[in-house]
């Protein structure tokens, strides 16, 4: 452990308590300007540049995460500040962020349970624009099904965070690892006792167990580290 390039102290304090190792939770992490001026970025991206899929639409920057690596393209000025600003806070263990995929959910709208894999360093850091979100966790299906009644989305549920616009989510370790991760595709969320980070007022924006929140369109920016990257010589600057 002491050989580990750990994450900053200040990530400590904003650590979930009532959640499984690691999620780090930060509100506010960036100024209602930061994410007027993103969402700009965002939407001024020419219209290729989207990809359309069922209960979503995404925009990938950085490259192509392939299992062979990943072909780099390089990150615009207003990702690559992003990019750099969690870098140096040392969420990849002291290596750079080298992607980000921005996904788009109208209300309504939302992604099948899933794990992010191993194309990618196993942290994930989502910049939250525009609206809140719950992000709901699973347990993955038991790979010995020992007992007879079949396991459903619904009996995988573990528990789920309220992620709020202009927040930053970080999730490694279990969170990362082993727990599923998903948005049901819902126009507003009632706020239960299975939300564990409600407890602190900032965290929460105010809202409290029981309030019913409609969803607005959200923006997310998932900052990752893609470590196998192939180079190219146009990246390598030659002239
Ligand atoms: O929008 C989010 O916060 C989640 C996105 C996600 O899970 C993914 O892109 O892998
Ligand atoms: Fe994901």
């Amino acid at each position: 452990m002491e050989h580990q390039d750990n994450i900053s102290e200040k990530f400590k304090t904003f650590v979930v308590q009532d959640a499984p190792p690691t999620v780090y939770y930060i509100p506010d992490f960036i100024s209602e300007d930061e994410e007027a001026y993103l969402l700009e970025q965002v939407y001024k991206s020419p219209k290729p540049k989207w990809t359309q899929l069922s209960g979503r639409r995404l925009q990938n920057w950085g490259g192509l995460p392939r299992p062979k690596g990943m072909l780099a393209e390089k990150m615009p000025d207003w990702l690559q500040k992003y990019c750099d600003q969690i870098s140096s806070l040392k969420a990849f263990s002291g290596k750079a962020a080298n992607h980000v995929l921005v996904n788009e959910y109208k209300p309504g709208e939302g992604i099948m349970p899933h794990v992010d894999g191993p194309m990618y360093h196993p942290t994930v850091t989502t910049i939250s624009l525009g609206s809140h979100t719950l992000l709901d966790f699973y347990k993955p299906l038991s790979s010995t099904q020992e007992s007879v009644e079949p396991e459903t989305e619904e009996s995988r549920y573990q528990f789920s965070l309220l992620v709020r616009p202009r927040s930053l989510l970080v999730l490694q370790d279990h969170m990362y690892q082993s727990l599923l991760h998903g948005i049901q595709p819902r126009c507003q969320d009632t706020l239960t006792d299975a939300v564990r980070n409600l407890s602190s007022a900032a965290d929460a924006g105010g809202a409290v167990a029981g309030d019913t929140l409609p969803r607005g369109t959200r923006v997310s920016l998932t900052i990752r580290h893609v470590p196998k990257v192939i180079k190219t010589t146009f990246l390598l600057g030659k002239k």
